[in-house]
């Protein structure tokens, strides 16, 4: 069976990190072959590890010459399901929200943000890019008309919990969560907490011990 087959493989969460960070990688380089040292030197690891990493996608390199790039790209997008288009929705159109609804990398990653929600008077029929922020009363026929199963959470922490609550109310599948906080969700949906913090925290904690 292939391994590239998403149902089958349990990559291990360290791995699927890497494979995620080669990926974006590989979207912006213009090489046709990329050999396991010179990808271990950009990030700063091993190239044992390099090729440990790969035994997850169905690809091998050739010797002297590396990897072909375009195959990484086409496994690894196989891996990260880029080949279904997923529509996503966004509940909260303040800063990050914003950003995220205009940001324009979503497409090449198999995503596409197809509405924004907010529950401020104010903003409702505001553009956010192209988009017009809608009502949170229109969030149903959203999600029914465009097939939404992704939604992102970019609502302060204090409200986080009730806009979890609509998500999992309208059959929202998976919640990328950027509020500081952990959402109660049943467990049949996915949820990935993006904690922005964390990472500022990780280089904090590197340099003191610098
Ligand atoms: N701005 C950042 O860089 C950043 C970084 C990391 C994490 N976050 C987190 O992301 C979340 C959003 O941050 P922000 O800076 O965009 O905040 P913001 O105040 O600019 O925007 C929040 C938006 O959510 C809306 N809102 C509030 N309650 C709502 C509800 N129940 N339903 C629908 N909309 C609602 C508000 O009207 C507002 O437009 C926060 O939880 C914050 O901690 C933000």
């Amino acid at each position: 069976m292939s391994k590239t087959n998403k149902s089958f493989i349990h990559v291990p969460k360290p791995t699927l990190e890497r494979l995620k960070r080669y990926y974006t990688y590989f979207l912006q380089l213009e090489a046709e072959y990329i050999s396991s040292e010179e990808l271990a030197e950009k990030f700063n690891i091993k190239p044992e590890q390099v090729r440990k990493d790969f035994t997850y996608v169905n690809i091998t390199g050739k010797p002297k010459v590396g990897y072909h790039v375009p195959s990484l790209i086409k496994e690894l997008g196989l891996l990260f399901g880029k080949e279904v288009l997923e529509n996503i929705i966004i509940i909260g159109a303040g800063n990050l929200g914003s950003a995220l609804a205009k940001y324009s990398g979503f497409e090449k990653l198999g995503v596409k943000v197809v509405a924004i929600f907010d529950n401020d008077p104010k903003k409702i029929g505001s553009f956010v890019g192209e988009l017009a922020v809608l009502p949170l009363s229109a969030i149903e026929r959203v999600v029914k008309r465009f097939k939404v199963k992704i939604g992102v959470i970019c609502v302060p922490e204090e409200s986080a919990q009730e806009a979890a609550n609509l998500l999992v109310g309208v059959g929202i599948k998976a919640i990328w969560n950027f509020a500081p906080v952990p959402i109660d969700v049943p467990e049949t949906v996915i949820v990935e907490n993006q904690d922005i913090s964390s990472g500022i925290l990780t280089i904090k904690h590197i340099l003191d011990k610098k």
